[in-house]
């Protein structure tokens, strides 16, 4: 499913190559993680009254996911929350249904910024235990990872350096969950 999903990004990008993305996750070395996550009813998420049955309670912190995209299913619990440009948070309802998917920091770097990784958090519920896998859909380590030149328009400046998956896993595993972890690879911030 990801690498259709990847394939008709690919087609939505006006890329030739069509599976210029997805090859990254069928590579046989590529580095995808299958997570499961559970969040217990918190009795402290009850005190208040707002759409996720209480008071927020923090259950996963706030962060871009690292990898290409990630595909997310959940139980009918609500909990996980998108943040918008103007720094607040929406919940995006439960749907035991549908998978929701994320762009991640890599797919942010290779479009150059047309795809946006969201920055995201899942709040806990007061009453109801929450179940969630996700496949996060990674390249191999060694995989460079670049803006893509077949997308850059005219004198469009490259927003990011190309790294290695290697060096983002490395670099990221120094920072805090919720750090900006493309900061290090922008290229007006050389640090
Ligand atoms: O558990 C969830 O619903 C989402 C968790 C998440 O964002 C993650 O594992 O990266
Ligand atoms: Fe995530």
């Amino acid at each position: 499913m990801g690498c259709e999903i990847l394939e008709l990004m690919a087609e939505g990008l006006n890329i030739e190559e069509k599976n210029m993305l997805s090859k990254l996750v069928t590579d046989k070395d590529s580095d995808c993680i299958f997570r499961l996550n559970h969040y217990p009813p918190c009795p402290e998420s009850r005190l208040n009254n707002n759409d996720n049955g209480g008071e927020n309670v923090i259950g996963f912190g706030e962060h871009t996911d690292p990898q290409i995209i990630s595909l997310l299913r959940s139980n009918n619990t609500s909990g996980f929350q998108i943040c918008l440009k103007d720094k607040s948070w929406i919940s995006v309802p439960s749907d035991h249904n549908s998978f929701f998917v994320n762009v991640g920091d890599s797919l942010q770097v290779m479009t150059n910024g047309r795809f946006k990784s969201v920055r995201h958090r899942v709040l806990t519920n007061g009453f109801k235990s929450r179940l969630s896998m996700i496949y996060f859909c990674g390249p191999s380590l060694s995989e460079k990872i670049a803006p893509l030149l077949c997308l850059i328009k005219g004198n469009e400046r490259l927003l990011y350096r190309e790294f290695t998956w290697f060096e983002y896993k490395k670099s990221a595993y120094a920072t805090r969950l919720s750090d900006n972890r493309l900061g290090h690879f922008e290229t007006n911030n050389d640090s």
